[in-house]
């Protein structure tokens, strides 16, 4: 018996069978980099301080502030401190040793004079021994002196559990030393088209065949989610071939993904063979995407749309988008109220989601007509126009919810 069920109530529905399996993620230790994209699985904190020692922010002089409160001054320099110099050294009281941008401030200077405000007045650049600089401009106690910790102490969370790792973080860690990351495995999505009109392979389409649109949607859908696809095939409408393709998408796949064959037909393949193994199928009261149905076998959760193409992408984009970018830490895609260019009718009853398309003066149009097939109407949108189960007649000027697509 098929139940006739709300937008929320089947998106409900779909939440509770996932919810065991976003709670239970698998986890795995990466290298940084293949870090990029993937979700922290723990906190990362850092070994150590950062900067990881006391350094120079500019390229000039180490001093102390006092020997420069009264300038112009002229300092011996005692030293010269390339970046990457390991050797810690100090700074003899009433001289200066010259520094590089990122090089270890000397024990005892605490400040930096900029290049810029100093002069060579005997001696040379390449040769320092026995030269004097002219400072020309005090400096406080702290200028330019980059401390140690001032970013990030030894033992704080670098980036925290659940984090989509972006470049900044990648870089923040590596600047901390750390090579590696326990992040959450990707869910593996399987996806299985059906109906025996589909063309298999790369062969021309003959009378009564379709091309898979859907295998390709659903695909490109789950990874623009943020999941992978872990399985995808397509069987044809006799359940044996069904059946085995199932099996095969069970063993490789978190949750698995079907499009048609769920409908009122006569060969209707996965309701003929999920039904047995206690598959919810409903009419969920929405346009398009009215026939759908969830089935959980062996352990794997089962969502299955409608066969239409824009069906197929209304559903996911519905049902499962917000859940599957959540799981892979990736922002919410909010819906918003935005003004309609011109008055819509629609169908009282069932829920709309028409195709629509955004101007550039920020109301939305319709873009192609309401059928499920209008695969192409479909590409010409790029947000879906959600009207309510009540509207009949909706005003050119009124604030509509959309769907960025
Ligand atoms: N008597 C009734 N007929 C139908 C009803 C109904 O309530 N009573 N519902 C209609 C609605 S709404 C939809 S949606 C479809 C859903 O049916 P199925 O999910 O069983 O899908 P199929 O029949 O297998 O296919 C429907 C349609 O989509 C094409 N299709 C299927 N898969 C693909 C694919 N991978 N790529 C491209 N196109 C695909 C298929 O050729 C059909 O044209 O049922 C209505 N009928
Ligand atoms: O639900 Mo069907 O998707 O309206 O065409």
């Amino acid at each position: 018996m098929t139940s006739s069920v709300s937008v929320d109530e089947h998106a409900a529905r779909i939440g509770r069978m996932l919810a065991p399996l976003l709670m239970a993620r698998a986890s795995e230790v990466v290298p940084l980099t293949d870090a990029l994209g993937r979700t922290t699985a723990d906190d990362v904190r850092s070994a150590v301080d950062l900067p990881l020692f006391r350094n120079s922010q500019m390229d000039g002089y180490a001093v102390r502030a006092s020997d420069i409160e009264t300038v112009p001054i002229a300092l011996e320099v005692s030293g010269d401190v390339p970046a990457g110099h390991t050797v810690p050294v100090v700074l003899t009281p009433g001289t200066a040793i010259r520094i590089m941008t990122g090089a270890p401030v000397p024990a005892g200077a605490d400040a930096i004079v900029p290049v810029e405000d100093a002069e060579l007045v005997l001696g040379r650049d390449d040769d320092l021994a026995g030269s004097i600089v002219e400072v020309r401009r005090s400096r406080r106690a702290g200028e330019y002196v980059r401390e140690r910790g001032s970013d990030l102490h030894r033992g704080d969370v670098i980036v925290p559990l659940g984090t989509r790792l972006a470049p900044r973080h990648l870089a923040a860690l590596a600047a901390a030393g750390v090579g590696e990351v326990r992040v959450l495995a990707p869910l593996r999505v399987g996806i299985i088209t059906t109906g025996s009109e589909l063309v298999r392979g790369d062969r021309p389409a003959q009378f009564g065949q379709v091309f898979d649109a859907n295998g390709i949607a659903l695909a490109a859908l789950s990874e623009d989610a943020g999941a992978v696809v872990g399985y995808r095939g397509t069987s044809d409408d006799d359940p044996a071939s069904f059946e085995g393709v199932l099996a095969d998408a069970i063993a490789a796949s978190d949750l698995i993904l079907t499009s048609g064959g769920i409908s009122k037909g006569a060969f209707e393949v996965v309701r003929e063979v999920l039904e047995p193994r206690g598959a919810e199928v409903c009419t969920v009261a929405m346009q398009p995407g009215g026939p759908q149905a969830t089935a959980i076998v062996d352990g794997v959760p089962i969502i299955c749309f409608p066969g239409n193409p824009v069906s197929t992408q209304v559903s996911f984009t519905v049902f499962l988008r917000g859940i599957l970018r959540r799981a892979a830490a990736l922002p919410d895609i909010p819906v918003r109220q935005v003004p309609l260019a011109d008055a819509l009718t629609s169908v009282a009853g069932k829920r709309q989601f028409l195709r629509g398309r955004q101007l550039p003066d920020g109301r939305v149009e319709q873009a192609s007509g309401p059928s499920s097939h209008l695969v192409a109407g479909m590409a010409r949108s790029d947000v879906l126009i959600d009207l309510p189960a009540d509207a009949e007649q909706v005003a050119a000027g009124a604030d509509v919810t959309v769907w960025t697509l």
